[in-house]
């Protein structure tokens, strides 16, 4: 009988479109939490052609559905348009079943915590490339924040070092992307919700649409083919430098391995590549707007700096423990600002109820995060950029550690740990050499910065703004430019 339990409240549906139009498709976050004020529940419904959408705004929810009932809440909808385009070999989009767990469990042997020490020099050199680059021109800093996050995956995957921002595998990357995700993102939303929706012809007009599909599908290949060619030729030169994909053709070499355990490595990879980058540029984007604007939390990080790691020597990951403030920096920008703000779609493989509401089988379950961490209850003043709030009364840092813009269960975040070491060394490197300001105009004032930002695909970016990013001292240049010297 759990059938005739109510779904949860919602907007009351059209007959034959559902709720269509009510879906928000602008500061999608935001609105269902207009959405909760209005119906009184943090959990909503909405449905349409068959369909439903559940969205969760409280973090409570979100553990017990995601987490505690990972068994049937732990599958990806399925996206007509994603194997046109060839992102089926995106394992973060695919169904949950064998083919998902096979290459979740390579990459949570690859990214478990410990395992992460092994990746501790690649992210330290690029890090320093960075600092280099901010150096040379820091008026290009999205181009350097862009460089960072895109050569580490590159060089932990297939050992291959990104020499510059218009390097084959950026611009490919770029432009199937560019292509695709109008195709899988119409509206930002809608075809998330409502796969259906890639059949109607209005949105949907046919040729036109399937032949961008297929030039992406090309442009996917060579994402995926060309890094694993270059990496099996330097293997047979025995130039190969280790990584994923080098120390997975050393076992096929070795004791074998069949064509589609092959595919998968390729596969994963190329997830990896996708879901380590534009996520990593984002949180990477939304620390120097952060810093640019908070200048008081700047200085008093850099005063924490100067006492554990002085000023003849950049910070390494042995000074973590002892910067209590530099880590709830790190939390706080992840707190107001997360990648994908959204997570990623979640969908049931059967019937549930809970908290007196009927959830049926197919249905898609968003966790709304921004919802969770703007949360007035939890975090006070919640649109207030405030490390001080992961302090308890005695000045230690709490217990607040559970990064929620990381996801849920099975389906979280399997990079958290090297994005943590990448965003933590970034943002500790950043502030321990440059001071980051305001830009100003010809007559010395200061450009103000929007808080304004922008969604491409899943993922939330701050909007293009400028700031001033200049070294701390003379002192602090030469550091940057001798420990580049030793990496080269
Ligand atoms: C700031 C950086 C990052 C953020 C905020 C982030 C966030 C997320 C979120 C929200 C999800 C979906 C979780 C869910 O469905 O509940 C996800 C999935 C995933 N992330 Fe990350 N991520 C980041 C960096 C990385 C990095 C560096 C890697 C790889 C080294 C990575 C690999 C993945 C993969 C493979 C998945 C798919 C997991 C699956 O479906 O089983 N991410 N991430």
């Amino acid at each position: 009988r759990k059938k005739h339990l109510p779904y949860p409240p919602g907007p009351k549906p059209m007959p034959l479109i559902g709720n269509i139009l009510d879906l928000p498709t602008d500061d999608v976050p935001s609105a269902y939490v207009e959405w909760a004020k209005k119906y009184k529940s943090s959990i909503l419904h909405a449905s349409a052609l068959g369909s439903h959408i559940v969205v969760l705004n409280d973090v409570e929810d979100a553990i017990e559905l995601f987490e505690r009932r990972a068994r049937i809440y732990s599958d990806r909808p399925e996206y007509p348009i994603r194997k046109l385009m060839g992102w089926d070999h995106n394992f973060a989009l695919t169904r949950y079943g064998d083919e998902w767990r096979y290459c979740r469990k390579i990459t949570q042997e690859h990214f478990r915590k410990e395992a992460v020490k092994n990746y501790h020099d690649v992210i330290s050199q690029k890090v320093h490339a960075m600092l280099d680059g901010l150096l040379q021109s820091p008026n290009k800093f999205e181009h350097h924040n862009k460089m960072l996050s895109v050569s580490i995956p590159m060089k932990t995957m297939y050992g291959y070092d990104v020499e510059s921002i218009n390097d084959r595998c950026i611009t490919v990357t770029d432009k199937s992307l560019l292509l695709g995700s109008p195709l899988f993102l119409p509206g930002a939303s809608l075809i998330n919700i409502f796969p259906i929706l890639a059949f109607i012809p209005s949105w949907f007009p046919g040729a036109s649409s399937r032949k961008i599909a297929a030039e992406v599908k090309q442009l996917t290949e060579e994402v995926i083919q060309a890094p694993m060619n270059w990496a099996k030729m330097r293997m047979v030169e025995g130039t190969a430098v280790p990584s994923l994909v080098t120390h997975f053709l050393e076992k096929k070499n070795t004791i074998g391995a069949s064509a589609a355990e092959e595919r998968a490595i390729g596969d994963v990879a190329y997830t990896v590549n996708g879901a380590a980058s534009d996520t990593t540029i984002s949180a990477t984007g939304s620390f120097l707007y952060f810093m640019a604007v908070n200048h008081g939390i700047q200085k008093k990080a850099q005063r924490e700096i100067d006492r554990v790691v002085g000023r003849n020597r950049l910070p390494d990951f042995s000074d973590r423990p002892t910067m209590p403030y530099l880590e709830a920096i790190y939390r706080e920008v992840l707190r107001c600002r997360q990648p994908l703000d959204m997570g990623l779609p979640h969908c049931l493989t059967e019937d549930d109820h809970y908290k007196g509401y009927f959830i049926p089988k197919g249905t898609i379950v968003l966790g709304n995060i921004w919802a969770m961490t703007h949360d007035e209850k939890s975090y006070p003043e919640p649109f207030a950029f405030k490390p001080e709030r992961f302090f308890d009364e005695k000045g230690d840092l709490n217990d607040d550690d559970r990064i929620l813009a990381y996801g849920f269960g099975r389906r979280g975040c399997v990079g958290k740990h090297v994005a943590s070491a990448t965003l933590w060394l970034t943002f500790a490197s950043i502030l321990a050499t440059f001071n980051i300001e305001k830009a100003k105009d010809d007559s010395g004032r200061e450009i103000p910065i929007s808080d304004e930002y922008q969604e491409f695909g899943f993922i939330s970016h701050k909007t293009p703004f400028e700031c001033s990013i200049t070294p701390r001292s003379h002192g602090h240049r030469q550091l940057i430019e001798e420990v580049n010297l030793l990496n080269k």
